[in-house]
C-alpha cells in the first residue's frame, strides 16, 4: 500500500510558455529525493478508452540541462514533453541521477568509459550497482495520482516489470525514438545488449 499523497499542484508554463504543465509534489516519501510528477492535460481530444501516456524519466543533469551528447536523456525528455503534451499524461521526473549512483559517481564512470570500459562495467569498477534504480517509488506516485492504468513511454523493459510488480497495469509499451549520435552510440548499444532495451539502430 502506497503512503504517498499529493502535497501541492502548481501550474507552470514551460517551453517559453508554449506548454502548460502542472508540477506535483508529494507527502510521504522519506528518501528526501524530491521526485516530481508533471501532468499534461493533452491537446488532442481524448477517446473513450483513453489511457494516460506516462514517462518515468531518471534525472540526468548533463543530458537534461546541458544537452550532453554522451547519452540520449535530453532528447528523450523533449520527445516525452512533445508526445505527452499532445496525448495527455504524466512525466515522473525521478531524482535518480546516473541510474541511481549520483552525478559525481557518474563523472567517475565517464572517466572510466573514456579508458574503454562500457557503461555498466564502469559502475562495477567503482563498486557501485550497474543500475541502482528502484521504480517502486514511481508506482507509489502513480497510485497517489490515481493513474494505475498507463501506457508507458520507454525502451527499458525493467521499468514496466517493476511497475507491474508494484500494482500498476501497463496497458501498452510505447517505444521512444532512438536518438543516436557519434558520442552515444556505444551507450545505447550497451543498453540493448546488456539490459534488453528495445532499440533498433540505423547506421549513422
Ligand atoms: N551510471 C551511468 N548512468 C548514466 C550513464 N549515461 C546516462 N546515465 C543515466 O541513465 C539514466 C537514464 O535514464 P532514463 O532515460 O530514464 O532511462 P533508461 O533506462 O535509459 O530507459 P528509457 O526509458 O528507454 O529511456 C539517467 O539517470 C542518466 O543520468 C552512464 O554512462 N553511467
Ligand atoms: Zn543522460
Amino acid at each position: 500500500m502506497s503512503d504517498l499523497t499529493i502535497k501541492r499542484r502548481v501550474m507552470i508554463p514551460v517551453r517559453a510558455g508554449d506548454v502548460m504543465a502542472e508540477f506535483i509534489s508529494f507527502n510521504g516519501d522519506d528518501s528526501g529525493k524530491e521526485h516530481i510528477g508533471i501532468y499534461f492535460e493533452g491537446t488532442k481530444e481524448k477517446a473513450d478508452d483513453y489511457v494516460p501516456l506516462v514517462r518515468l524519466h531518471s534525472e540526468c543533469l548533463t543530458g537534461d540541462v546541458f544537452g550532453s551528447g554522451r547519452c540520449d536523456c535530453g532528447e528523450q525528455l523533449d520527445e516525452a514533453i512533445d508526445r505527452i503534451n499532445e496525448e495527455g499524461g504524466y512525466i515522473l521526473y525521478l531524482r535518480q541521477e546516473g541510474r541511481g549512483i549520483g552525478l559525481y559517481a557518474k563523472l567517475e564512470a565517464y572517466a572510466l568509459q573514456d579508458q574503454g570500459y562500457d557503461t555498466y562495467q564502469a559502475n562495477e569498477m567503482l563498486h557501485l550497482p550497474d543500475d541502482g534504480r528502484d521504480f517502486g517509488i514511481a508506482a507509489d506516485m502513480l497510485k497517489a495520482l490515481g493513474a494505475t492504468n498507463v501506457r508507458l513511454l520507454t525502451n527499458n523493459p525493467d521499468k514496466a516489470e517493476q511497475l507491474t510488480l508494484n500494482g500498476i497495469d501497463v496497458a501498452e509499451l510505447v517505444p521512444t525514438k532512438v536518438h543516436v549520435n557519434q558520442h552515444n552510440r556505444l551507450y545505447l548499444e550497451t543498453k540493448a545488449k546488456r539490459k534488453f532495451h528495445t532499440l533498433k539502430f540505423d547506421p549513422i
